[in-house]
């Protein structure tokens, strides 16, 4: 064994007593929960209030059992050594002994740690060595070290390769891992950034977006708890976005993170996908404006007077008294249903009040008639027979006794429960829904040239739906907006919102995720040279400032490390004609030159399946994908190219990561929709190590 190799031994030798202990730890906090939990859940409760209790206090161990247990895999990561002797380890969660003051594990999101990440040899932090660890179940299986203050290696400094190659080099699984322990010092300063608000992240290709994102959304959980107790929602552009990060939060202890595409925060089965142009279309403000208009004509918007009946009586109300019910319902500042009910009660009280007047004046004609008659007075007579008995003074008159006897507040009761009174007000102020709203808008080309003059007819024609179409994906924020304007603001909303692919949303879906987040406390991260085709807006100061002005604070990553700088090399003159003036990021991973084939349609099929193939025989561990345009997945799927790689639709590539990939017919991508090219640049970044693209040769006297 050479001289490295004995140190290295002895090194992990002492680790894995470290990370033994560690682990014996571990297991008796679990045990502790465990019984604590049995007991909890074992115990009487005799009130609501007791079993209340009783339940909060499960849910907490249970919550706190799984952190627990998540936490088993990688629990150790890293060791920091200071230049005073002191140590620590630190790892996906603390771990302190009752009779220690130096915790025996730290946190990785703890302030202690902070040097783990930051400290470099310029700027050491205190520090002398930063140690990695590589662990397997529970045994170390590898220690590197760096040594950061310029001293000499000694016998137990190991180092060695840099644990961020190893991580990079690691085979793709589909699934993405925590980059916890090799978080780099530009990524770290973001994920631990004491901002609360708006914080945005953009990069090139494979620069760690999605890992700051992911590792800021465990950061935020941990050192705001203010921010925590009111949930984290994180946001992916699909579900198989969403099935590749899955992975990450659960594995750094952060299991109740809601992950979510915007499609299903709208509380509404969308069926369809929008065509790209109506999608973009329906992405727009204007939208939001003529669904607000929309709803307002609703409300009253006649100068016409009220009638109802009541009992055999009709009542009438003027159109002042109308406008009156009307001004102050919208004074309300209530959604348009709650603002209904200020309508109706103000509608109520008018028709009351006319009853009343009605039933004094009645009863006053009959007294008149009385006398007229008969010369009977009988508020005189009234007023005699009560001297007679006694009494003095006035009586009330036979009709003012009556109006006092008037029970108003029964009254009002009934009138607002009366099926009558009711439909004279829908007749004014309609209850509505969400989907009423926007259905009424899309259905009807008068009503979407009233609300949407903004727009040209062909735009309006494209709006254009029969009535029992299936609601579409970009439905999914106008029917979000509509609710919000008829019911108001959703019930769940989130302390922080973490929004991944961000450049992908409208200006209707930006709406609909403040509306959950009113505390604007956000991660957001993306690239707008992979905006797809529904993106209208070109940077962060155009998607954002219609909600937050300028109140954001925005990164900017340079190094990519997944794509390799000679993949990145082929793609500059694309990203210099889709993002003019972005500088492309550098690369920290080599790899082989990309390989261009060529077929022709009617040998692609052989291409395609002889490449996959082949790259499967020399690489049978790397994770291989084709991506190809939308319309040819059929054709790629009947080809059996499931055999050898995941076949993925160049729509759905965003954010998705292989050790492979072949692009085939990367011409077809580019024009098969508006955002074209964006989607070609995105297809063409996705591979760690190799990427192979087959152009389809049209014969000249077939090409168009
Ligand atoms: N500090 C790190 N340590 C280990 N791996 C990292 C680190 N940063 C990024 N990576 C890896 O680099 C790859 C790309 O990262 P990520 O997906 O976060 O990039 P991105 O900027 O979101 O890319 P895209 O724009 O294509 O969506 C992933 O495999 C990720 O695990």
């Amino acid at each position: 064994m050479s001289q490295f190799n004995e140190s290295a031994a002895s090194q992990i030798e002492v680790e894995q007593a470290h990370v033994a202990a560690m682990y014996a730890l571990l297991d008796e906090r679990e045990a502790d929960v465990r019984a604590e939990l049995t007991n909890v859940v074992g115990s009487s409760a005799d009130s609501a209030g007791e079993v209340y209790a009783r339940d909060v206090a499960a849910q907490r161990l249970a919550r706190e059992l799984r952190r627990l247990e998540d936490a088993e895999e990688g629990l150790v990561f890293g060791r920091i050594d200071g230049a005073d002797g002191t140590s620590l380890h630190v790892g996906r969660l603390g771990l302190h002994l009752a009779d220690r003051d130096l915790p025996l594990l730290v946190d990785w999101r703890a302030d202690a740690a902070r040097s783990f990440y930051t400290a470099t040899t310029i700027h050491p932090m205190g520090l002398r060595r930063r140690r990695h660890l590589r662990t397997e179940k529970r045994a170390v299986r590898a220690v590197s070290d760096e040594l950061l203050d310029g001293s000499a290696p000694a016998a137990d400094d190991i180092v060695g390769d840099g644990p961020l190659t190893e991580a990079l080099e690691a085979r793709r699984t589909g699934r993405m891992r925590a980059a916890v322990a090799t978080l780099q010092a530009e990524q770290d300063a973001i994920v631990r950034s004491p901002h609360q608000g708006v914080t945005v992240v953009q990069g090139g290709p494979g620069t760690g977006k999605t890992v700051v994102a992911l590792h800021r959304a465990a950061f935020v959980l941990y050192a705001f708890p203010r921010i925590a107790g009111r949930g984290v929602l994180v946001l992916g552009p699909n579900a198989r976005f969403l099935d590749y990060v899955s992975q990450v939060l659960p594995s750094l202890g952060e299991n109740d993170v809601v992950l979510a595409t915007c499609e299903e925060l709208a509380e509404t089965v969308l069926e369809t996908m929008e065509p790209c142009d109506v999608a973009r279309l329906k992405g727009t403000s204007p939208l939001a404006e003529a669904l607000a208009g929309l709803v307002h004509a609703r409300q009253a918007p006649s100068r016409g007077a009220f009638a109802v009946r009541v009992g055999q009586e009709w009542v009438r109300l003027t159109s002042t008294e109308v406008a009156t019910a009307r001004a102050a319902a919208v004074a309300s500042g209530s959604v348009h249903n709650r603002a209904r009910e200020v309508f109706k009660e103000h509608l109520v009280d008018a028709v009351a009040a006319t009853l009343k007047r009605g039933t004094i004046e009645a009863l006053e004609n009959i007294d008149a008639e009385i006398a007229g008659s008969t010369g009977l007075d009988l508020d005189a007579a009234a007023a005699a027979d009560l001297l007679a008995l006694g009494f003095d003074g006035d009586p009330p008159s036979a009709a003012a006794a009556e109006a006092e006897a008037f029970d108003a507040e029964a009254l009002r009761d009934n009138l607002m429960g009366d099926a009558h009174v009711d439909h004279a007000v829908e007749s004014l102020w309609p209850r509505l829904t969400s989907e009423a709203v926007v259905r009424a808008l899309l259905t009807e080309a008068d009503t979407l040239a009233t609300h949407l003059p903004s727009l040209t007819d062909d735009e309006r024609l494209r709006l254009l739906r029969p009535a029992d179409a299936p609601w579409t994906d970009a439905d999914g924020p106008l029917l979000d907006e509509a609710t919000d304007l008829v019911d108001g603001p959703p019930e769940r909303t989130f302390g922080h919102v973490v929004v991944d692919e961000a450049q992908e949303l409208t200006a209707m879906q930006w709406r609909m995720v403040m509306r959950r987040c009113p505390a604007r406390s956000m991660t957001l991260v993306g690239d707008f040279a992979q905006a797809g085709p529904a993106t209208a807006v070109g940077d962060w100061s155009q998607a954002l400032g219609p909600h937050i002005g300028g109140r954001f604070a925005l990164h900017t990553l340079t190094v990519s490390y997944r794509t390799t700088e000679e993949i990145l090399a082929t793609t500059h003159d694309l990203l210099a004609r889709i993002a003019p003036g972005q500088t492309p990021s550098r690369s920290i991973r080599h790899g082989d030159r990309p390989r261009a084939l060529t077929a022709s349609p009617h040998s692609l099929a052989t291409t395609v399946t002889g490449e996959l193939r082949a790259q499967a025989a020399a690489h049978p561990d790397d994770l291989l994908a084709l991506i190809c345009a939308d319309a040819r997945v059929a054709d790629m799927a009947s080809a059996g190219v499931a055999r050898w790689a995941r076949l993925v639709p160049a729509s759905e590539a965003r954010g998705l990561e292989f050790d492979a990939t072949v692009v085939v017919d990367p011409e077809e991508i580019a024009t098969a929709r508006p955002s074209g090219e964006r989607d070609l640049y995105v297809a063409l970044t996705r591979a760690t190590k190799r990427l192979c693209t087959i152009t389809v040769d049209v014969p000249p006297q077939y090409a168009s």
